[in-house]
């Protein structure tokens, strides 16, 4: 009798705190019908639980996004396993209202939801539960560090997916190397380097795979360089590096050792290993270069032609009067 009386209360207060929690829960059936709607999804839906009982999900909120729910919520019945949304992915998935003081520019509540399978006495999952958080507080504070870091990388001089130097900076970079060797004559190379096929790797691996690569063979870039030259990322998959004090021919040991490094380099993503070539074009600064954009032109010359013949291959601008 006293085991009765005990279970009795903590079942009733299972129930309590099932109604009262600061998290949303919800039961359905196979069907969608819904099952258990609790405190928390009452006071931001305004929908009570009586007259939601029994109801379809999608047909009560058909602004739901019906296929993809339902989509993952047959996979946690069928593989009985559990399944998260984040707000990353879908800000919300019930539309409430943000009333949180702190967080009080957020119109909408962020969540993060969890599918629960719910198995009856014989074992089998005849429905889940949807476990709804209110994370705008998280959400919010994320975003706004994410929209001040992305102001300031603009302002800054890195590339943000590579961490070199990125084209604007660069480029003045390459304008002053370009005006020292006018006035003093030092020796200075310009190489300009091109991912192989790299649309390919896009296409086949994806674009995370592509950036991954982007990524790896600047990192290698790196590694290759003295503290005196000067890397960025031109464009997509193309990169510059100033070399200075350097004449063509020590600029080609310099690409060749990079050509081979990443020839020889992996990139591996989702268990995949992604292998790329680049072609590398050349060019130092002779006095019929009057300008840093005609440097410019003449090494990505350079590059075209060692793309043309063939690829993963270095290739010197040859001057008029060499
Ligand atoms: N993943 C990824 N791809 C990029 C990025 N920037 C540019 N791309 C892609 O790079 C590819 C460059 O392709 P193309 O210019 O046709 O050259 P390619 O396929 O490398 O061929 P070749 O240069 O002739 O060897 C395009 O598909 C772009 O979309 C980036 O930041 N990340």
């Amino acid at each position: 009798m006293a085991d009765d009386q005990s279970a009795m209360n903590e079942l009733h207060w299972l129930i309590d705190m099932v109604q009262t929690i600061e998290v949303g829960l919800v039961v359905l059936d196979k069907d969608y019908n819904i099952q258990l709607w609790n405190g928390f999804m009452e006071n931001h839906s305004g929908v009570s639980p009586n007259s939601i009982k029994g109801k379809n999900l999608f047909k009560q909120f058909d602004y739901l996004p019906s296929k993809w729910l339902k989509h993952k919520m047959e996979s946690v019945f069928q593989l009985k396993n559990r399944a998260f949304i984040s707000w990353e992915q879908r800000p919300f998935i019930f539309q409430f209202k943000n009333y949180r003081p702190i967080t009080g520019r957020a119109d909408f509540m962020y969540q993060n939801v969890t599918l629960l399978p719910l198995s009856s006495l014989t074992g089998e999952v005849t429905h889940l539960s949807m476990i709804v958080y209110d994370v705008t507080d998280v959400a919010i504070n994320k975003l706004q560090l994410k929209a001040v870091n992305e102001s300031l990388e603009v302002l800054s001089q890195i590339d943000g997916l590579t961490q070199l130097y990125n084209r604007r900076h660069w480029q003045l970079c390459m304008q002053k190397e370009f005006d020292r060797n006018s006035r003093y004559g030092d020796e200075t190379t310009l190489v300009m380097l091109d991912i192989d096929n790299f649309k390919l790797i896009n296409d086949t691996y994806g674009h995370q795979a592509g950036d991954k690569v982007i990524q790896n063979v600047s990192h290698l870039i790196k590694k290759s360089l003295r503290e005196t030259d000067c890397a960025g990322r031109y464009g997509g998959e193309e990169f510059g590096v100033v070399l200075a004090n350097t004449p063509a021919a020590n600029a080609l040991f310099f690409a060749e050792r990079l050509r081979k490094k990443v020839e020889q380099s992996e990139t591996v993503f989702d268990e995949q290993i992604i292998k790329v070539t680049i072609s590398i074009g050349i060019c130092d600064i002779q006095p019929e270069v009057l300008t840093s954009e005609a440097w410019l032109c003449l090494a990505d010359q350079a590059l075209y032609q060692a793309k043309e013949s063939g690829r993963n291959s270095c290739a010197i601008h040859q001057h008029n009067n060499n």
